[in-house]
């Protein structure tokens, strides 16, 4: 099977840092992959560089065939509005909009009519259990279901990569165990791939595959396919 998305011999560098030093990786379609690693390695430096956010000194990131090192600023912010999403630590949604607005966002963004948007944000803050909050404003939401509409506005474009940076590393290991179960199923009901940095071992239990981290290289785990 072809991988979806690769780094080839990427490295980076942030002035005198060699954050990334000719690391490779593949991210097969549907696949839950978790990057792990000592703090300081390499892995949100490479999980930045394989959604488009950072360009690499050098080396190659390919998403489905094309080459995104090569593309315009342009046609990769749009590439990352329509085939990824993303999770960070803390969810980072826009403390003036109400939680069901802030899922609606990527849909707006994309086109979607308002009407259409809130239906299908309502559906998915439901789905995460979070269908309470959809009026409220993040401020006033907990941790754990701040996180939570933050899955639902990664998931609600139905992106074909999800990328999470330490997605649970704010809370408590009771409420980043349901984040994780719920996120990871609707993950795969969407079929999506989900790139998972993390430095917890309950957190990677929840992927398909680990890779490690270390000193800006990749050791990747066979997989048999
Ligand atoms: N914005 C930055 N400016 C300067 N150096 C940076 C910056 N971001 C990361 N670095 C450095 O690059 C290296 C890799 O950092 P990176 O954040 O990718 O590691 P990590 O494995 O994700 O670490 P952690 O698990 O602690 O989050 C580290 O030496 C770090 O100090």
């Amino acid at each position: 099977m072809q991988p979806l998305l690769t780094a080839e011999d990427v490295t980076y560098s942030f002035g005198p840092t060699h954050a990334l030093d000719s690391a490779s990786l593949r991210v097969y379609a549907g696949e839950v992959l978790a990057l792990m690693g000592p703090s300081g390695s390499g892995k949100s430096t490479l999980l930045h560089c394989l959604a488009g956010i950072l360009t690499p000194d050098s080396g190659q990131v390919t998403f489905d065939g094309r080459d995104i090192t090569a593309m315009s600023d342009t046609a990769r912010s749009a590439l990352r509005r329509t085939d990824f999403g993303f999770v960070f630590q803390f969810g980072q949604l826009v403390p003036e909009l109400s939680c069901l607005e802030n899922v609606a966002l990527p849909l707006r963004l994309a086109g979607v009519g308002r009407r259409e948007a809130q239906r299908r944000s309502a559906e998915w803050l439901e789905r995460l259990e979070v269908a309470d909050v959809a009026g409220k404003r993040p401020g006033q939401a907990s941790g754990g279901q701040g996180q939570r509409v933050a899955v639902a506005r990664a998931l609600v474009t139905r992106p074909r990569v999800i990328f999470a940076d330490e997605p649970t590393g704010a809370l408590d290991s009771l409420n980043g165990e349901r984040v994780m179960q719920l996120f990871i199923a609707a993950a795969r009901d969407t079929g999506a791939a989900v790139v998972l940095v993390t430095h917890e071992a309950r957190v990677a239990a929840y992927s398909d595959r680990e890779a490690v981290v270390r000193d800006g290289r990749v050791r990747e785990q066979e997989y048999a396919r």
